[in-house]
């Protein structure tokens, strides 16, 4: 049964700033109760004004609170009692509060995965630890956890970056195992780049490989991705994603992450919507070394017509479902169990061509590699004859 969010309390960390303060907007603007949990004040009443504006009826109330999720657990335990003092029982709880910060492995500091890791990883162990007693016990409730597309593939530059975001999943989906049976609800969400002030930062820092490597896929906004996570948590699903790109990494990438909803399974509904706006794999031209990085499978920019998930049987084939949900749907009438646990012809065949894509992808994230450690050696050549 989705989250009810009219008078629920949904407590952000993260929330004075760009995706978090997003999903903030979105949960008061569907007439939420928000604690606001960021360090800096400032921001936090800046954050605090602006998400009043959305406000839909008088009594709903944004609460701030300032700590550092990454510090003492005793801290934010504290923390979460204030606000379930003041707004009740928390029903939805969102794991924003993050950060990157990316360089090759023998630059980066050794202190910098230790801050990642208590940051991006224990900053989420502490909030979640600290509401989920009181979840079980009412039988409600929702954890989101905001990884990263760098957190289902480790990429160059990410090294402390990406294990940060990997280890979330799999905090994410042993405790799912656990709480399901109480009616709490875990969810993953992987943003690709997103236009935030962080983003602005981490790119200050950012390898020259790194920057063009993520330019292959396109920069969200961070209301889009907001808007997203909030859908999917409220659904309870376990994976929320963006766009078709970011459909093919979870879909690639899953695992044995739980099955939690069968919306899930009509995810596929959303990719023919998100490839026919040709953004992302179908249009992702060429970098800044001038060369072409899309995969010469996705050169005709036109599968939502043509590529497996066409809704329109070829001609003279045998007309199976008509339904737009083909690939997870079609499983054999005779079946018995869980339809879910039943991959269909058309599921086996979908997989092996997302593989094939993400094999060209990691062809063209190679010769990036390549071309940018080429032009260094040249550029050093020039340096010396100069
Ligand atoms: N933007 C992007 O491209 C992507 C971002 N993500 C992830 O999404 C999350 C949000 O990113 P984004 O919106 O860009 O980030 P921003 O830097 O814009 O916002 C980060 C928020 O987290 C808070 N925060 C940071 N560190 C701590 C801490 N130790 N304790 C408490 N609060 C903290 C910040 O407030 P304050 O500094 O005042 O504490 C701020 O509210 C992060 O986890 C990030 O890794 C994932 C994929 C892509
Ligand atoms: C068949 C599948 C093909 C998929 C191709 C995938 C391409 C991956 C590019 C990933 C870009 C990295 C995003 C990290 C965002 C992030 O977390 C930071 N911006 C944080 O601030």
């Amino acid at each position: 049964k989705p989250l009810a969010l009219p008078g629920a309390h949904v407590v952000v960390t993260g929330g004075s700033s760009g995706i978090g303060k997003c999903i903030a907007i979105e949960c008061y603007k569907q007439g939420a109760f928000i604690t606001l949990v960021a360090r800096n004040e400032d921001k936090l009443l800046q954050a605090k004004k602006e998400i009043e504006k959305h406000s839909i009826n008088d009594k709903q109330v944004v609460l701030c609170i300032s700590v550092d999720v990454s510090q003492d657990y005793s801290q934010v335990e504290n923390v979460i009692k204030q606000a379930q003092e003041k707004l009740g029982p928390v029903d939805m709880l969102v794991n924003c509060a993050g950060m990157s910060l990316s360089g090759k492995f023998e630059d980066l500091e050794v202190s910098t995965f230790e801050r990642l890791m208590s940051v991006n990883y224990l900053g989420s162990v502490y909030p979640s630890r600290a509401v989920i007693t009181t979840m079980k016990e009412r039988r409600v409730g929702r954890i989101v956890f905001v990884s990263s597309q760098a957190g289902q593939l480790g990429l160059f530059g990410f090294t402390a970056y990406s294990s940060s975001k990997f280890a979330i999943r799999g905090l994410a989906e042993a405790l799912q195992m656990e709480v399901k049976p109480y009616n709490v609800y875990v969810t993953v969400a992987y943003p690709p780049d997103t236009d935030t002030p962080g983003f602005a930062e981490e790119n200050k820092t950012k390898p020259l490989e790194t920057r063009l490597i993520s330019e292959t896929v396109s920069v969200c906004k961070p209301e889009q991705v907001a808007k997203q996570i909030v859908k999917d948590a409220i659904q309870g699903n376990f994976n929320s994603s963006i766009g078709s790109d970011g459909y093919m990494l979870s879909s690639l990438t899953c695992g044995m992450a739980p099955v939690t909803s069968i919306t899930e399974g009509l995810q596929q509904s959303r990719f023919r919507t998100s490839l026919g706006k040709s953004e992302g794999l179908m249009a992702p031209g060429s970098n800044q070394l001038g060369q072409v990085v899309a995969p010469p499978v996705t050169q005709d920019a036109g599968p939502p017509s043509r590529g497996p998930h066409s809704t329109h049987p070829r001609p003279g084939a045998p007309e199976r479902h008509h339904c737009s949900t083909l690939v997870f749907l079609n499983c054999r009438p005779t079946w018995h169990g869980n339809p879910q646990w039943l991959p269909s012809t058309t599921e086996v065949v979908t997989m092996g061509l997302f593989r094939t894509i993400a094999l060209f992808y990691l062809g063209s994230f190679d010769s990036i590699v390549r071309r940018c450690m080429m032009q260094r050696a040249k550029s050093e050549v020039a340096d010396k004859t100069a």
